[in-house]
Parts: structure tokens; C-alpha cells; sequence
């Protein structure tokens, strides 16, 4: 099981990322508690383990500014997590960026129409009418559940150690993208991705 430990912003983050060594850490350009910039990002990126992939979470991004922030930073994947289409997809693609599409999953459709994007990985989130995401909101499962998935996905939204083992009953995904569920009080707590990080068997 893959895991990418989304929303990293201080320091303190990135030593707990390179302790507990998920696949991915995700840093959010998108407009939100959690938002980095490019070079914040870049020193932080430096100081990641290089085993660790670095994702960068961005919502209807002018395609310069992505590019822009994308460089910057020195990302390896980009998460679209906006309305993004096709066109936008394939703009990303021609960047050199492995391109992760996220759908705020209301209905099986969604996902269906999803996977006619070309991104390179699904990532299914709960939908919220508020915002586009680290909602800390649990995604349908049995919607999802229900769906033929021909693309390899993540799951997120409300992800937390008390939940995954359900969640892995009911979807079968390639891995879990938590934020909300490693936080106190809006900061990433080492002993809530130790304890996920234990629930997953990876301690
Ligand atoms: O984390 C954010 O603030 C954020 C803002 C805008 C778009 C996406 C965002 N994060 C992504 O949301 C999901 C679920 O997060 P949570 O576990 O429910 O808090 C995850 O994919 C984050 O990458």
C-alpha cells in the first residue's frame, strides 16, 4: 500500500515524513490553511529524503503559474484538484510531471468521466460544496466500491488511523492520501502518522 502524507509545511514536517518514510509528501499551492509557495516549498523539498516523491496539490492553476511553481519547487508529480479537463491534463503531461487527477466523488459518473482525462493516477476525495479539498471529509466508499476502476487510484478524504482498516475492506485502492488525519490543531502530529504508519504495517 502507497501512502502520501499531504499538507507538509514546516520544518518539523519534513523530519517527520523522513522518519516515517511514506511514498509521497504533498505540499499545497492551492489557496488553504496549509499553503506553501514555491521556494517554501523548494527548501522544504531539500530537506525531504530523496526516497520520497514530492507531490504538489494545486486547484485551477493557471497553466504558467504551475509550470512556474512546479520548477520552483523541484516537484516530481502534480495533483490537479480543481476542474481541470483534459486539455489542462495534457498541458501538464507535456511538462515532464506525472499528472494525478482528483475527483470529488458524488456518483459513479464522476469517476467514470475522471478516467476519460489521461491524468496518470485517480485520487477519489470526498465533496464538499466549501472548498476542493482537505476537508478532512470521508469519500464514499460504497460509491467507489461500486465502480470499475481501470485506473490505478488513491484514496483520501477523512482519512485517519480509526477509519483505514474499513476503508481497505471496502476499496481496493494502489494507496491513501491523508492530511486532516495526522493534524492537532492544524499541525501535523508525529504520533497520529506513527500510529497510521503502524495500522498500515510499515513501522
Ligand atoms: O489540504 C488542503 O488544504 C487542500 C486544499 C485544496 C485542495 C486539496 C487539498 N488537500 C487534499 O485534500 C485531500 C483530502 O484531505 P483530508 O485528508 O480530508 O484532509 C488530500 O488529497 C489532500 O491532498
Amino acid at each position: 500500500m502507497k501512502v502520501k502524507l499531504c499538507g507538509l509545511r514546516r520544518e518539523a514536517d519534513i523530519m517527520y515524513a523522513n522518519r516515517y518514510l511514506p511514498d509521497y509528501a504533498g505540499f499545497v499551492f492551492a489557496k488553504s490553511p496549509r499553503q506553501v509557495s514555491g521556494k517554501q516549498a523548494a527548501a522544504l523539498i531539500g530537506k525531504l529524503d530523496s526516497r520520497i516523491r514530492s507531490v504538489g496539490v494545486f486547484v485551477n492553476e493557471p497553466l504558467d503559474s504551475l509550470e512556474e511553481t512546479a520548477r520552483v519547487a523541484g516537484l516530481d508529480v502534480l495533483q490537479l484538484h480543481g476542474d481541470e479537463d483534459a486539455a489542462y491534463v495534457a498541458r501538464a503531461k507535456e511538462l515532464g510531471y506525472e499528472v494525478w487527477k482528483a475527483v470529488r466523488v458524488r456518483s459513479g459518473g464522476d469517476i467514470q468521466r475522471a478516467q476519460t482525462l489521461g491524468a496518470d493516477l485517480l485520487l477519489l476525495d470526498s465533496f464538499s460544496k466549501e472548498a476542493y479539498g482537505g476537508t478532512g471529509k470521508k469519500a464514499d466508499w460504497d460509491v467507489i466500491a461500486r465502480v470499475e476502476l481501470t485506473q490505478p487510484f488513491f484514496l483520501a478524504g477523512g482519512l485517519n488511523s480509526a477509519n483505514i482498516s474499513e476503508a481497505l475492506q471496502k476499496v481496493a485502492p494502489l494507496g491513501l492520501d491523508i492530511s486532516g488525519g495526522i493534524e492537532t490543531n492544524g499541525f501535523k502530529d508525529e504520533a497520529k502518522i506513527r500510529e497510521i504508519m503502524g495500522v498500515l504495517g510499515r513501522l
